[in-house]
């Protein structure tokens, strides 16, 4: 349990980011983990190459397609899609330990993710859909981060399309053209979602304490 009020604790939440690829979900993830040390990430598992200067365990847990199998027949994971042609998984274990020491859980992952997500949690889960400015804007940020075959960035660029079809899938919607402001966009967002009265477990209990102060 987190304390947003004094005395009043407070129900951890998953706060979920998709977008198409290259939007920038990564990069105000990232920024929101800097700043807010009440938020944990969900380190997802991969079959993917790692890019250039990735590190396993932090970026991604980069396994085989068979330990990959191995995990889901394990049921080892919240969630897991098959994304541009590579499998990506949410391992079970680290989102419940974080939400048991009192933090917010953040997602990095696709629409196929929110939806098996949204079956299972939907009380505690906060989605927000990260749009681009524009398209070309999309695959300049694409091309622009360097870290991809020209085939790829093609490939993505192709199902972007797809992607943003999910949009009204999602709680809120933020269009990344300043990263500042989207920065601070997701950040009252996560905000106004802890003060939700459902989440605040302590409350029926901090009220009583109030009216027996009358
Ligand atoms: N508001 C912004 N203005 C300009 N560039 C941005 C902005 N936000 C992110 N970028 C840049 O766009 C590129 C893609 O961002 P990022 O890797 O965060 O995208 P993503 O949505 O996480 O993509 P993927 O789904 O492939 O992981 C990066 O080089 C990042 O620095
Ligand atoms: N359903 C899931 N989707 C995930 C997960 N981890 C990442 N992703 C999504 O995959 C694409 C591509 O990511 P990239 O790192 O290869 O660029 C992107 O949309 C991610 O959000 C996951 O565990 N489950």
């Amino acid at each position: 349990m987190t304390d947003t009020l004094p005395t009043v604790s407070r129900r951890g939440l998953m706060l979920v980011m998709s977008s198409p690829s290259g939007a920038g979900k990564t990069t105000i993830s990232r920024a929101l983990l800097e700043r807010d040390p009440a938020i944990g990430m969900s380190v997802s598992a991969t079959t993917r190459a790692p890019r250039p200067g990735e590190v396993d365990g932090k970026d991604y847990h980069f396994v085989t397609v068979e330990k990959f199998h191995e995990m889901v027949e394990q049921r080892e994971f919240l969630e897991h899609a098959r994304v541009f042609d590579n499998f990506y998984g949410t391992p079970r274990g680290p989102v419940d330990a974080i939400l048991r020491s009192g933090r917010d859980v953040l997602f990095d992952i696709d629409w196929q993710g929110t939806q098996q997500m949204a079956q299972n949690a939907r009380a505690d889960l906060v989605s927000v859909f990260v749009l681009p400015p524009s398209v070309e804007e999309l695959e300049r940020r694409l091309r622009g981060r360097a870290q991809d075959s020209d085939e790829v960035v093609k490939k993505r660029m192709s199902k972007a399309g797809d992607e943003m079809s999910h949009w009204p899938e999602y709680d809120y919607i933020v269009v990344n053209v300043d990263l500042d402001k989207s920065i601070a966009a997701v950040q009252a967002i996560l905000a106004a979602e802890r003060l939700k009265r459902d989440r605040l477990v302590g409350l029926p209990d901090f009220v009583t304490r109030l009216r027996g102060e009358e």
